[in-house]
């Protein structure tokens, strides 16, 4: 058995661990689950898992809950970093594939900014998947037990639930995210975005991830909701997105196709200990 070798990075509070397939072939969903865990495990907001091919790097997103992504910005942006502080690619952009799409990355002269060619948005609700039987669903009104949203719906290869708020609620994002992610609209759940516009460059967002909860920042949410917000005309092609972990620069093409530039940092490499996996008794106080 080959050592639990991970490594952890963080995209401005969005923490994930990274490790490569060898290690990752050793470990149950239900291991992985404990891996995220933020008491019983190291701790993060998903797993990344490397192919380790040397040319066409391929890169699985396992969110804590134990349900995989299909795709994940930070994640690609962490990915990133992890190839470069390994040797296994340079400052020149290179490829990677995605369960949602294959996209460029590029690791700057300062190696913690790294930037992302996300591939474009694309806001056919059949794209997320969601049921809504539109060509577009934007500032389109979403039904929940006590309240309707107005709501915008794109894919960036992984799902996103955009909700439009005059004034960004954290404390809304924490009881209404949990509702919309696992609304029947969408049978493979959403991420979900509370944006307030700020003026024509800068947007504020919350965000509760599928399969994660409310994290600190999210790179294919600020990407999904930056351009529902180009789509209505609330902001140029150039947008700061701020979040409560930090600001991603993202940037829409006239075709939408959308980059996003940020920083990652290294937390640790470090070697897990079978022993974390050990059941333990749990009671109900
Ligand atoms: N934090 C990630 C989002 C992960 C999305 C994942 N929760 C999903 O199920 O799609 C990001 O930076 O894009």
């Amino acid at each position: 058995m080959t050592p639990l070798l991970i490594h952890k990075y963080h995209g401005l509070g969005n923490d994930y661990l990274v490790c490569h397939r060898s290690v990752a072939e050793q470990l149950s969903n239900e291991q992985i689950r404990i891996l995220c865990h933020r008491h019983y495990g190291v701790g993060s907001d998903g797993l990344l898992i490397d192919s380790g091919d040397l040319n066409n790097p391929t890169l699985r997103i396992i969110n804590p809950d134990g349900s995989e992504a299909e795709k994940s910005g930070n994640g690609l942006r962490i990915y990133a970093r992890y190839l470069f502080d390994i040797g296994r690619v340079g400052h020149q952009p290179f490829l990677v594939r995605t369960a949602g799409g294959e996209v460029h990355c590029t690791v700057h002269n300062d190696f913690h900014q790294i930037s992302v060619e996300m591939g474009r948005a694309n806001f056919n609700p059949t794209a997320l998947p969601a049921l809504v039987n539109l060509p577009e669903a934007l500032n389109y009104p979403l039904a929940l037990a006590d309240e309707t949203l107005s709501v915008a719906l794109v894919s960036m290869g992984n799902p996103h639930c955009v909700v439009l708020v005059d004034k960004l609620d954290l404390a809304q994002v924490h009881r209404l995210g949990p509702q919309i992610e696992n609304h029947p609209w969408f049978p493979r759940r959403t991420n979900v975005q509370f944006v307030e516009v700020v003026d024509r460059h800068t947007l504020k967002i919350g965000i509760w991830e599928r399969g994660a909860g409310f994290t600190m920042a999210s790179g294919s949410s600020s990407c999904a909701a930056a351009s529902a917000m180009r789509r209505l005309g609330r902001v140029d092609d150039r947008i700061d997105v701020n979040m409560p972990g930090g600001q991603l620069q993202i940037t829409i093409r006239d075709d939408f196709h959308v980059c996003m530039r940020g920083p990652v940092h290294k937390i640790a490499s470090l070697t897990v200990d079978k022993d974390c996996f050990v059941a333990t008794v749990k009671v109900s106080i």
